[in-house]
């Protein structure tokens, strides 16, 4: 059933299962793709976008979309048990019905659904305003207790990877998938030299600093123990087909996550959520 939508907001069937819901509320502009649930980009006008798209993105039932927020849930990475299963869970490379959009001032709301899980259900709530906001409550609806890891897989346009900082995740311990250990980041702010690939146990706030866009973007968690911080580098980014050879230069993905040893388990009945705040400063 149609539900009803502010004047500022405009669905736009693409076909094969393919929406996306434009919004424009004066001072910024976002785009979100039912597929996925994903929000694909946000900008506010006069701005340089806050999220990365990559031009060689597919937009198709069961492929992931990359660029945006992905949504991976109810698992993060590979499947626990089963090779087959696809990386990161179901919910990116599904459709997500749309269960409301309003508008009040600059704000607008909108709340998805995204598929059923072995007795588990997810919704999504997003704020966008002068910053984004997200909230992702997963439901265990089912006689027993699931294991859920989870991720707000943001990719976050940037002038330049190699000139950006990272900072709130001084010192504190990750598992670096990269060298296959756990180790402890640096005390100073990180700055990207090559492939990285981490899940940081910490709740701290990350501000990501963009000298050459002279940008500063804060990013605040709630519900998470654990935030995901991947670049692809050049190797590995040229074996991506989905992206561009230089694409790595373009981004860097900050993940607010219940990931690896901070994933959850949700008993009969329970509820859980994992919020993040991405605004600028
Ligand atoms: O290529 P994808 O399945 O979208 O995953 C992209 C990346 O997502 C996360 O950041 C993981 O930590 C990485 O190991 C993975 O390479």
């Amino acid at each position: 059933m149609a539900i009803p939508l502010p004047a500022a907001a405009q669905l736009i069937p693409l076909g094969n299962d393919l929406t996306l819901l434009q919004l424009d509320s004066g001072s910024f502009c976002a785009t979100l793709s039912l597929l996925g649930g994903q929000l694909l980009s946000y900008q506010p006008y006069g701005q340089q976008p806050w999220l990365y798209m990559s031009p060689q993105a597919l937009l198709q039932t069961g492929k992931a979309i990359r660029g945006g927020i992905p949504v991976c849930w109810p698992w993060f990475g590979p499947h626990p048990t089963d090779s087959s299963a696809p990386a990161h869970g179901v919910a990116r490379q599904q459709p997500w019905q749309l269960l409301a959009v309003e508008q009040d001032s600059d704000a607008f709301h909108v709340k998805l659904q995204g598929p059923h899980w072995q007795g588990l259900d997810v919704e999504l709530e997003y704020t966008l305003s002068d910053h984004i906001a997200m909230q992702l409550h997963t439901h265990n609806h089912s006689q027993q207790p699931h294991t859920v890891s989870t991720a707000l897989h943001s990719y976050l346009a940037v002038s330049d990877s190699r000139r950006i900082r990272l900072a709130g995740l001084e010192d504190a311990v990750f598992e670096d998938k990269v060298a296959a250990r756990y180790s402890r980041m640096p005390s100073a702010a990180l700055q990207l030299n090559g492939e990285f690939d981490a899940i940081v146990y910490s709740e701290a706030d990350v501000i990501l600093s963009d000298p050459g866009w002279q940008r500063k973007l804060h990013i605040s968690r709630r519900g998470s123990g654990s935030v995901v911080v991947w670049n692809p580098w050049q190797d590995k980014a040229a074996r991506l087909a989905d992206l561009p050879d230089e694409g790595w230069q373009d981004f860097v993905c900050i993940e607010a996550a219940n990931a690896g040893e901070d994933s959850y388990t949700l008993p009969p009945g329970a509820s859980h959520t994992l919020g993040c705040q991405i605004r600028a400063v």
